[in-house]
């Protein structure tokens, strides 16, 4: 019996959402990895259907983690600011490409007081979200230590990592054309795609999530795949070294219906 409820219909996905900026993209495919769609056609998506998705979500204190996560998962926005105290968390439940997926979303507090409590939840993210303030560039410059805590605690040639800038609400064009220039220097050291939003108008919060779901459920796709093809004979899976392709896929062998 399925005591789970339905998927919501806003949460379906039957297209890969495409990035924000080409240059800090994690890949530029228009499409998903022709491995993953075949394996969803044919329900070979293993164990990936069942299994929770653990994202974490760090940067300073204020920078707007709390209402990121509520603007997506609620459809709120609180201009009151109030510290999360340790860690909290979000369930949100997707269908991609027919096959359900779920992504817990990790709050964790950006206040030093608070952030070893925080540090203790990092472990075992497959996607990693550090998150500054597009109108302060101290929270920019922050985000690679951010980046390396949580990386201390996670395998950094598995999780996948987003940079995001909050609050564009509150920069002018000009301001944000400097800030982006930076930002998507930052994103490109790090290997993180690079996104801008604003939890108070809602502008790309939504694209944002679901681009974070689609890029780790083809990943979990695809090593599961990986897994299964090296229980067969003859499979080989390599790592793809073009740029565009900043994470692991895999190759040969292909279903005929992938070619
Ligand atoms: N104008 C504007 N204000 C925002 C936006 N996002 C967050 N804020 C405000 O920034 C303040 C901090 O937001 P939070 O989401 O609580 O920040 P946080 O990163 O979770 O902070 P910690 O929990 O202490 O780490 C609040 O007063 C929010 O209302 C935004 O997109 N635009
Ligand atoms: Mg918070």
């Amino acid at each position: 019996m399925n005591l789970l409820a339905p998927v919501r219909r806003d949460r379906v996905l039957a297209e890969l959402p495409q990035y924000l900026r080409k240059e800090a993209a994690l890949h530029t495919r228009r499409d998903f990895h022709p491995r993953v769609t075949c394996a969803c056609q044919e329900h070979r998506t293993g164990t990936v259907g069942f299994k929770i998705s653990k994202v974490i979500v760090v940067g300073d204190l204020s920078v707007g983690k709390t209402c990121l996560i509520n603007r997506f998962c609620k459809d709120t926005f609180d201009k009151n600011y109030k510290a999360t105290i340790g860690v909290d968390f979000e369930m949100e439940r997707f269908e991609v490409l027919g096959i359900p997926f779920s992504l817990q979303l990790w709050d964790t507090a950006g206040q030093e007081r608070f952030k070893c409590i925080a540090s203790t939840y990092y472990r075992g993210a497959q996607a990693i979200i550090i998150v500054f303030n597009l109108n302060d560039v101290a929270s920019l410059e922050h985000t690679k230590q951010w980046l390396a805590d949580a990386l201390k605690e996670n395998d950094p040639s598995s999780v996948l990592l987003f940079l995001v800038g909050s609050k564009k609400d509150l920069s002018t064009p000009a301001q944000y054309v400097l800030m982006e220039r930076d930002a998507l220097k930052v994103a490109q050291e790090m290997k993180a795609e690079y996104w801008a939003v604003s939890s108070l108008t809602g502008e790309n919060v939504r694209e944002f999530f679901f681009r974070v779901a689609a890029l780790t459920f083809e990943a979990n796709v695809l090593a599961e795949l990986e897994r299964s093809g090296a229980r067969r004979i003859g499979d080989v899976v390599r790592i793809n070294s073009d740029d565009n392709n900043l994470y692991l896929t895999a190759s040969k062998k292909k279903p005929p219906c992938c070619l």
